[in-house]
């Protein structure tokens, strides 16, 4: 069966992820030094299906914080989103519980998402297979290390398959193997009609990409 959400955005109907105008500033300081810090200033972002995205920029920038409101853990002082389908997070600080192991993530996140077992089952042996990390799979997540630990939490954001990957520098742990196996990973989701947006401090094979948005002085400018 052909896929909906593909269908609609190659029939031009619309992006599958919208951002508009959203602006967001921070309180800093103590009173009476409480002051109002602007971080987006109106930034604009629109994610066809198919489509992956990088979104740069330098540090403090507001990455995060676009991703954050993007995903609705952040709420905007003004501004819209719209999505369609379902949304895969990937946080740059991984949100593990540390006693649970690898298998025992997977199967509470999938009743989350209201997987049946067999689909469950698929899902996270073809995760351990293209991220490769099978040997993990029992083993407790305080034990597993750093790079470990960004396979376990990009492996949770994929497990329902959805339409829409947001990742917070998701490769910064990962040695060069792993790297690959990411960017192939992705690009079999592209290939499905998938769409990914990712954060990254600077780009280093462009070429990934569809397409690359700066986040400068609060705004995405295309690149
Ligand atoms: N909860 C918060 N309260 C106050 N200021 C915040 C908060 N979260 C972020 N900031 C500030 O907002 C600005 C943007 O932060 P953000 O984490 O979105 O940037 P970023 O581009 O993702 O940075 P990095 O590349 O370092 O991860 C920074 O100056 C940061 O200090």
């Amino acid at each position: 069966m052909e896929d909906p959400v593909q269908t609609a955005a190659q029939g031009g109907i619309g992006p599958v992820l919208a951002a508009s105008g959203i602006v967001k500033s921070y309180r800093r300081g103590l009173w009476p030094a409480r002051r109002s810090v602007p971080v987006l200033r109106g930034a604009d972002l629109a994610l066809d299906a198919g489509e992956i995205v990088g979104l740069v920029g330098e540090n403090g920038s507001g990455k995060s914080t676009l991703m954050k409101i993007l995903v609705g853990a952040l709420a905007a002082d003004a501004g819209t989103v719209t999505r369609v389908g379902g949304l895969g997070y990937c946080p740059q600080e991984p949100l593990v519980y540390p006693r649970l192991t690898c298998d025992e993530h997977f199967d509470l996140f999938a009743s989350a998402y209201a997987m049946t077992a067999p689909a469950v089952q698929a899902s996270r042996e073809s995760l351990y297979k293209s991220l490769g990390f099978a040997r993990y799979a029992r083993t407790r997540a305080d034990q597993l290390s750093g790079g470990t630990l960004a396979k376990l939490n990009l492996g949770l954001a994929l497990l329902a398959d959805p339409q829409v990957l947001l990742l917070d520098e998701p490769y910064a742990g990962f040695d060069f193997d792993t790297y690959q196996k990411f960017w192939h990973l992705v690009a079999d989701r592209r290939r499905a009609g998938r769409s990914a947006l990712i954060i990254s401090h600077f780009v280093v094979d462009e070429e990934r990409f569809d397409r690359i948005l700066d986040l400068t002085e609060g705004k995405t400018v295309p690149r």
